[in-house]
């Protein structure tokens, strides 16, 4: 079964290798099965089993959302109202969702997640990453993986979310790297520590990343969210796929994030890749912490990613669009920029900006042969009115792997 998708106004690729014409105009993309089988010129285009008109509308690729926290029940209202009344926020409200999320069956937990991921693709996300981190308990985290591993396309174990009530801090850290690691390993691919003040210290974190790193998973880091501190530090010297938050970077930490990407030629995507900086404007609003400063790290060289952070307590949103409009409107981005990270970006943070045909794995992020076919059509002429529109139903269709999720109109 193909597809082809005709007179879309803006085409933008974000395929480095396409260098400076990443933004085809008047252009055409074919699918074909879950795959990209063919992009150009619209009036060149090769003939599909379907025909899709774009009626000169504007298709990026489908959002890449690699940060939320999605497996919990319950929510943090009242939570959300005092920090609305000047309240700061704190990692001890993690609490209240474990105790929600510890008591719903798992009935409840995949038919909430479920909706969740739903209602991220009605906004035009087709690669998701979530973690847990609810659990807090051998039990508990276990659960939550292998929830999410049937739901989601990347699962992040964070164990190492929050302390729970009853359990040194030394002692949690231990069961963290021991017991707990052992139960969640077959479900996920990555591993994650809040490093911060009232998480995770340093020396805790440190254990964490490497006997999550010796289990063979890839390493992220939650880190300066709350102020400054090791988090990117850390992130750096394990070689970590991304630091996450990173609202209070000292010059230090700004010049040590950019020197990951020494190797890495950004206009043609090809070299060795550092550690990405994934920035949650959303998050970044919710709490009222100042945004974390993605146009100084873009200067500096450091790749960027841009991600929801959905979770009860600092971001309950899973909206890109949103996320996009702001790093425009209030993080000093271009359009280019801001949608590079919300797709290319995300797909850098999570491995995943590579792979073809052959290599049984496609590249996500990306509109290219070969990559997955993930689209996602704007009801706007240009990407251009995702911040000129703030706030408006921007997604008119999305395709998720060659199958039609949101919308045909
Ligand atoms: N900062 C740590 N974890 C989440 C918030 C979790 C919560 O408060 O429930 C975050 O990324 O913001
Ligand atoms: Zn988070």
């Amino acid at each position: 079964m193909s597809t082809v998708i005709t007179h879309i106004g803006e085409l933008h690729t974000q395929d480095p290798a396409r260098g400076a014409d990443a933004v085809l105009h008047d252009a055409a993309v074919i699918i074909e099965g879950e795959r990209i089988a063919w992009l150009g010129s619209s009036t060149q285009a090769p003939d599909a089993d379907e025909q899709f008109d774009a009626g000169g509308r504007a298709v990026l690729p489908g959002w890449v959302d690699s940060h939320s926290h999605m497996v919990f029940a319950g929510d943090r209202t009242a939570e959300f109202e005092a920090r609305m009344a000047g309240q700061s926020y704190q990692a001890g409200g993690i609490a209240v969702t474990t105790g929600a999320t510890r008591e719903a069956s798992d009935y409840e937990l995949t038919r909430l997640l479920l909706a969740r991921v739903a209602e991220a693709a009605a906004g035009g996300t087709t690669y998701l990453e979530t973690k847990t981190g609810y659990g807090l308990d051998v039990e508990q985290e276990a659960r939550s993986a292998r929830i999410a591993s049937t739901v989601v396309d990347e699962v992040t174990y964070l164990g190492a979310h929050l302390v729970p009530d009853g359990i040194d801090a030394d002692a949690y850290t231990d069961l963290v790297c021991g017991d707990m690691l052992a139960a969640v390993r077959p479900y996920v691919q990555w591993a994650d520590v809040f490093c911060e003040r009232g998480a995770f210290n340093e020396e805790q974190s440190r254990r964490v990343l490497t006997a999550c790193r010796d289990a063979g998973l890839g390493l992220r880091v939650h880190g300066n969210q709350l102020g400054e501190g090791p988090g990117v530090r850390l992130a750096v010297e394990f070689g970590a796929a991304s630091v996450d938050h990173v609202n209070y970077l000292s010059d230090d930490d700004v010049a040590s994030l950019a020197g990951t990407w020494t190797g890495w030629d950004r206009a043609s995507g090809t070299g060795e890749r550092g550690t990405v900086a994934t920035c949650l404007p959303a998050c970044d609003l919710s709490t009222r912490q100042p945004l974390a400063p993605g146009r100084q790290l873009l200067d500096a060289g450091a790749e960027i990613a841009l991600a929801s952070n959905c979770n009860p307590g600092t971001s309950f949103t899973s909206s890109m669009n949103f996320c996009v409009t702001t790093a425009v409107l209030q993080m000093g981005l271009s359009v280019q920029e801001a949608v590079r990270a919300a797709t290319y970006g995300g797909a850098l943070a999570l491995g995943r900006h590579v792979g073809r045909d052959a290599d049984g794995q496609r590249a996500v992020g990306s509109i290219a042969v070969g990559h997955r076919a993930d689209l996602h059509l704007l009801n706007a002429p240009s990407a251009t009115h995702l911040a000129y529109r703030p706030g408006m139903p921007l997604t008119a269709a999305v395709w998720r792997a060659g199958v039609s999720l949101a919308g045909r109109g």
